[in-house]
């Protein structure tokens, strides 16, 4: 049975040109002219790209007292409504607890998955074990691993921590990732706001401002480089925090920014809003900010200096934002967006000028299969890469709204936003999973991607470290060693 896509314009991150794509096996057989398959999907007045994947996502994931209400069904789901068709979530072992013991915990979780998806593995503790076990979770095509700088006595790891894990991910040829807040300066924020009669969901603002990202995005970018390994930041906000990663990057330092849609077009004025669960929902770390930090993401987009728009999806109910009425501390964090991403990202950056259809393409598929080591595979219209392709309607509209949304929680936080641009058909391997809003996804379909290590990126840099290595000076008559 073959699939083939006609009379659309392929979009891809480099080129725009127009052809078929033949889909057999789930993966692209073949891109050319008058191309005929078994099914025919009609691309008319449409452009064909590679699906969106979004590199950072919280499906079922415990947290704060209970767990984020999307799961791998509903998650996935959400994703390939939207043209995304592939998450990358994260494997979260409690304290003591094993990475590989976590592993199977998310390997079990996502059995339910529509789509592809992969994991990072989440450093929350330090021991021989963890080390040893970063060895096997490689092995096992899990590439990256995220250190939580912020949530003191949870998640938070400190730099001593930090640093030996960036070596061992030197070492392994993988990638840490940081969720860079000082986590230190945030509790003794919180705490003072909360004396202080601060309680609303408007003090988890006042407690995270950009300071606190400015100073950790820049302490994990020192730490990487001392430890040889390049670094990549969650959910960048501010310009501090872009800031620093241009300056790293124009210093040669191999260090990626990953902005969230929901801080591209959503700003702080949403936690002054008169009703506290309007504002509790939009309750994540970091939070939104002001207008001018939006431009900064925006311009970096555009300039290059951060490189992926993720979603950071983490999708909490009404009444599980309640458990946080009178004490801001205690809202669990987290927004979503999955469904979304792709129709705002084009209606506010394509739409607008902000960015071009190949850069949308690159930062919402295209960058990130580079950077998380499954490019070709993933992110790619090429002959031989997998079909996971969105047929792209630039002319569609909608207005985004909880009552039609896949995903499981009873609000979305882009609720009345008119988006232009929408997907006619989301293929996941090459099955049709959704046409012009209807889903025929299927509940398991989604396969675990192993990820290759130690990429061009890491090569380089492990090269570049080694010959500027420090190295004793030979001086006549006496051993280097000193002795
Ligand atoms: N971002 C957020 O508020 N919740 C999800 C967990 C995290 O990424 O920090
Ligand atoms: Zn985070
Ligand atoms: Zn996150």
């Amino acid at each position: 049975m073959t699939t083939v896509i006609k009379n659309g314009t392929i979009v891809t991150a480099d080129l725009t040109y127009k052809a078929d794509v033949l889909v057999e096996g789930g993966r692209i057989a073949k891109i050319g002219q008058g191309l005929s398959g078994d099914k025919v999907l009609d691309a008319t007045g449409c452009y064909v790209m590679p699906g969106g994947i979004d590199p950072h996502t919280h499906l079922e994931m415990p947290f704060m007292g209970t767990y984020s209400a999307d799961d791998f069904d509903s998650g996935t789901r959400a994703a390939l409504a939207g043209g995304t068709t592939m998450v990358i979530d994260f494997a979260l072992p409690a304290p003591g607890q094993g990475l590989l013991d976590a592993l199977s915990m998310w390997h079990n979780k996502s059995t339910r998955a529509h789509c592809d998806y992969s994991y990072h593995m989440a450093i929350t503790w330090w021991s021989e074990q963890v080390f040893d076990e970063m060895k096997e979770v490689v092995d096992r095509g899990i590439t990256s691993f995220k250190h939580f700088m912020a949530y003191k006595g949870a998640l938070m790891v400190n730099d001593d921590e930090l640093f030996a894990s960036f070596r061992r991910c030197a070492e392994l040829g993988a990638l840490p990732m940081v969720h860079a807040e000082n986590g230190d300066v945030v509790a003794e924020l919180s705490a003072r706001l909360l004396a202080e009669g601060n309680r609303g969901p408007e003090a988890h603002a006042y407690s995270r401002p950009p300071q606190v990202e400015g100073e950790a995005t820049n302490r994990a970018i020192m730490i990487a480089d001392m430890a040889g390994v390049p670094l990549y930041v969650v959910h960048t906000s501010c310009e501090e925090s872009h800031e620093a990663i241009r300056r790293a990057r124009m210093q040669g330092k191999r260090v990626y920014g990953e902005p969230l849609i929901q801080h591209l077009t959503l700003d702080e004025s949403e936690y002054f809003n008169a009703d506290w669960d309007h504002a509790a929902r939009r309750v994540m770390s970091p939070p939104f900010r002001s207008k001018q930090h939006q431009d900064s993401l925006w311009a970096g987009l555009s300039a290059g200096s951060l490189q992926v728009v993720a979603t950071d999806h983490c999708a909490f109910t009404t009444d599980q934002k309640r458990f946080g009425k009178g004490d801001f501390t205690k809202i669990p964090n987290g927004t979503g967006g999955l469904e979304d991403r792709l129709p705002m990202l084009w209606t506010h950056g394509v739409n607008t000028g902000r960015i071009t259809m190949n850069e949308f393409v690159a930062v919402t598929s295209t960058n990130v299969a580079k950077i998380m080591g499954m490019y070709p595979r993933k992110g790619a219209v090429l002959e031989g890469a997998d079909a996971d392709l969105v047929v792209w309607d630039p002319q569609a509209e909608k207005t985004i709204s909880a009552s039609r949304q896949q995903s499981a929680i009873d609000y979305n936080v882009f609720e009345g936003q008119k988006v232009k641009g929408l997907p006619r058909f989301t293929l996941t391997r090459g099955h049709v999973a959704v046409t012009e809003g209807a889903m025929s996804s299927k509940e398991g379909h989604g396969e675990f991607i192993a990820r290759e290590p130690n990429g061009p990126v890491n090569r380089a840099l492990s090269q570049w470290k080694e010959l500027t290595a420090p190295r004793p000076v030979e001086r006549s008559g006496i051993p280097a060693s000193g002795v």
